[in-house]
């Protein structure tokens, strides 16, 4: 059984004329992870705010189909319920920190604090999330002090406290360099050995390559393609649809177009696989 899925899903902002989100249908498994890429404004965090309820219960508008999760209608759950079994960390990360704690550490606890963690079960958590995010040097800092690098660490940090089951993760990387994405992503994949499920919006697709079992892509509201990363990130078609193909398919779709190489079938999405079959074909 799928662990979240959408069903017939379109909505319409308060006051636009236009659906920003058509007719989405798409089932979650547990324990993978999801990419959700798309050009800008092709309803990417629409469709986040739907799946976590945010629509419509902060922002108006008129849905229709379904958000069933674990069997049951989202409706049925009460904020409460939700908030432990979906996890959000949104794309700007000054918007996630709670503004009334003066430290990364207590900030960090402060949702396990709302929920009734036990004393012991909360620092043990929050003194593990703090190596698992390199936060060691910052625990004494105000929140609000931070880089937006450190923030996002920070509201990332915070959300997985709760352990949620499903994490939703928009542009967790927009603001950290190239050594510290790669970090979040290691953490990603650590969370999906977990048994996490994880839906995560970022436009770095040579990462996503890498770290995601399956891709979805948005285009104008609609999900355009959906499939393994392996068959969508190699598919030329993505470009169609405002999508990127990584840095190395695209170097190596080029390289086959000039016959320097001979073709194969299957488009390499990672540097370990161009070196693999350059290797074979005894270019290197
Ligand atoms: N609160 C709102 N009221 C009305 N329209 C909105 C609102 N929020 C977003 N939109 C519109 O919905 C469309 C989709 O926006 P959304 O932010 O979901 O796309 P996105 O794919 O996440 O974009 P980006 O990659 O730029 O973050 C855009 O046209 C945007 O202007």
């Amino acid at each position: 059984m799928s662990i979240l899925s959408l069903k017939n899903i379109s909505y319409k902002y308060p006051l636009e004329n236009n659906e920003t989100i058509h007719d989405v249908s798409f089932e979650f498994e547990k324990g993978r992870v999801y990419g959700l890429v798309g050009a800008n404004e092709s309803g990417k965090t629409t469709l986040c705010n739907i799946i976590r309820g945010f629509i419509p219960e902060l922002y108006k508008g008129q849905l229709v189909g379904d958000v069933m999760i674990k069997g049951k209608h989202l409706n049925e759950y009460n904020i409460g319920e939700l908030a432990t079994i979906i996890g959000y960390s949104f794309q700007n990360p000054f918007t996630q920190l709670s503004g009334v704690k003066d430290t990364v550490y207590e900030e960090i606890a402060y949702g396990m604090e709302n929920i009734g963690v036990p004393r012991d079960e909360m620092i043990k958590k929050v003194n593990d999330l703090v190596k698992m995010f390199r936060l060691e040097d910052l625990i004494n800092k105000n929140p609000f002090e931070l880089s937006g690098g450190q923030k996002q660490r920070v509201a990332i940090a915070s959300i997985i406290a709760l352990d949620p089951e499903f994490i939703i993760l928009d542009e967790p990387t927009s603001q950290l360099d190239p050594k510290s994405s790669e970090d979040i992503f290691k953490i990603i994949h650590l969370l999906k050995k977990q048994g996490k499920t994880i839906l995560l919006v970022d436009h770095k697709v040579d990462l996503l390559a890498e770290y995601c079992d399956e891709i979805l892509l948005m285009s104008k509201g609609q999900l355009a393609m959906t499939g393994p990363t392996k068959e969508i990130l190699a598919d030329p078609k993505v470009l169609k649809y405002g999508g990127q193909l990584p840095q190395v398919a695209l170097y190596y779709i080029q390289k086959a177009k000039d016959n320097h190489l001979k073709t194969t079938d299957t488009i390499p999405l990672t540097v370990q696989e161009v070196q693999d079959i350059l290797r074979k074909d005894g270019e290197v």
